[in-house]
């Protein structure tokens, strides 16, 4: 009979290695890496070949300069495996930001590949990506500036409704797959950990995709520093069993996410009064059962077609997300005029911004 261990708290130990604080930081407090610097006037990039200091490129998208003097907390909106995520608002300008605290590791593997994050984060701009304002380093904590999206994550919205009908679904993904698109052609980025709480929702009914890659390296020690913290749910097969994985291991994911906005539970739940997969049955399942399916009895044919060309466990079989654009699913709602605002708004607002 199955383990009665619930899905949400899968955890994995590794052991941490240190390396020495001056390695990466200098006498002032600058964290370093190579040709990288962020201290708390923000993150600098400087030429190797001439000395010269340049400041991000994502410094000059904003006409107002944000120090962490600048920044009123109002309160925390979420908690992820790195650290603190709260709103904050500019104290002279009055805009609102998320300000996502991450705890600083000093295990080298996991700096360098913050180090790439804060680089990639950097340098993406995409409507369908959450924008990183600024990051500043400030005693042992790094500090990303993000885009407030006031509606919060899939997660918070599929906990009020459970399910989402397939226009909706439709209008949802088309956004997501546009930022895949993005990181995949553009930046050559695979997200690696597309799931419910990573796409966020403005008031706007836009639907942004965050933590590419942040959350993955987070994952894999900062928050709690002996300990791998992470969901495995929305891993692709191959990237279970170790095989070389690409961009299609994002499709995977994307494709279950939007199966379990469908149906109301997590695809890999069994049926009520079974209890839960326990750590190791779920990643059996995902490697060597065949995929779940959206049931045809009660979804459109587009629909189920879509899902099946999202979840295939071989991932030459999978859609790339530029043919998932033009999925049959997505084209059948595109000249609809449906608008996901009408969705958010009937939703209570996960943070009651002050006016
Ligand atoms: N830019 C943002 N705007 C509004 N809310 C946000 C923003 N970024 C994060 N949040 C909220 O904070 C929560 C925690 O985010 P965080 O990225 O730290 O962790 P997570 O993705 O939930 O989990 P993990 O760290 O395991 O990946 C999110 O689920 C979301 O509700």
């Amino acid at each position: 009979m199955r383990g009665k261990k619930p899905l949400k708290e899968l955890t994995l130990s590794v052991p941490a290695q240190e390396t020495p604080v001056d390695k990466f930081l200098t006498a002032s407090g600058t964290f370093k890496d190579g040709e990288l610097r962020l201290n708390q006037r923000g993150l600098q990039l400087i030429s190797e070949e001439n000395g010269d200091e340049h400041q991000s490129t994502k410094m000059k998208v904003e006409d107002v300069q944000l120090s962490m003097d600048d920044l009123e907390m109002i309160q925390v909106i979420g908690k992820g495996s790195g650290g603190v995520v709260q709103l904050v608002r500019h104290k002279w300008v009055g805009t609102f930001y998320a300000l996502k605290g991450i705890q600083m590791n000093i295990q080298e593997s996991v700096r360098k590949q913050i180090v790439q994050e804060l680089k990639i984060n950097q340098a993406t701009q995409s409507p369908h990506i959450v924008l990183c304002h600024q990051s500043f380093y400030h005693n042992g904590v790094i500090y990303l500036v993000l885009e407030y999206m006031d509606r919060g994550s899939l997660a918070d919205i599929i906990k009020q409704v459970k399910t989402i009908l397939e226009p909706y679904l439709a209008v949802l993904c088309k956004q997501v797959l546009e930022g895949l698109l993005y990181l995949h052609h553009e930046r050559h980025v695979i997200h690696r950990d597309i799931k419910p709480s990573n796409l966020l929702v403005n008031h706007k009914g836009e639907v942004k995709i965050t933590d590419f890659g942040v959350s993955a390296v987070l994952a894999s020690s900062i928050g709690q520093r002996d300990t791998f913290v992470g969901t495995y749910n929305y891993m692709a097969p191959e990237r279970i069993s170790g095989s070389s994985y690409d961009y299609k291991s994002d499709v995977w994911s994307l494709g279950l996410v939007i199966l379990e906005c469908a149906i109301g539970r997590f695809p890999y739940t069994p049926p009520e009064g079974e209890g839960w997969l326990s750590f190791y049955e779920l990643l059996e399942a995902i490697v060597d059962q065949p995929p779940p399916s959206a049931p045809a009895d009660q979804f459109s044919p587009e629909f189920c077609s879509f899902i099946s060309s999202c979840i295939q466990k071989d991932p030459a079989e999978r859609m790339s997300a530029s043919e998932l654009l033009n999925h049959a699913f997505i084209k059948k709602f595109e000249d609809k005029d449906l608008d996901l605002r009408i969705l958010v708004e009937s939703l209570e607002q996960p943070m009651n911004v002050p006016e």
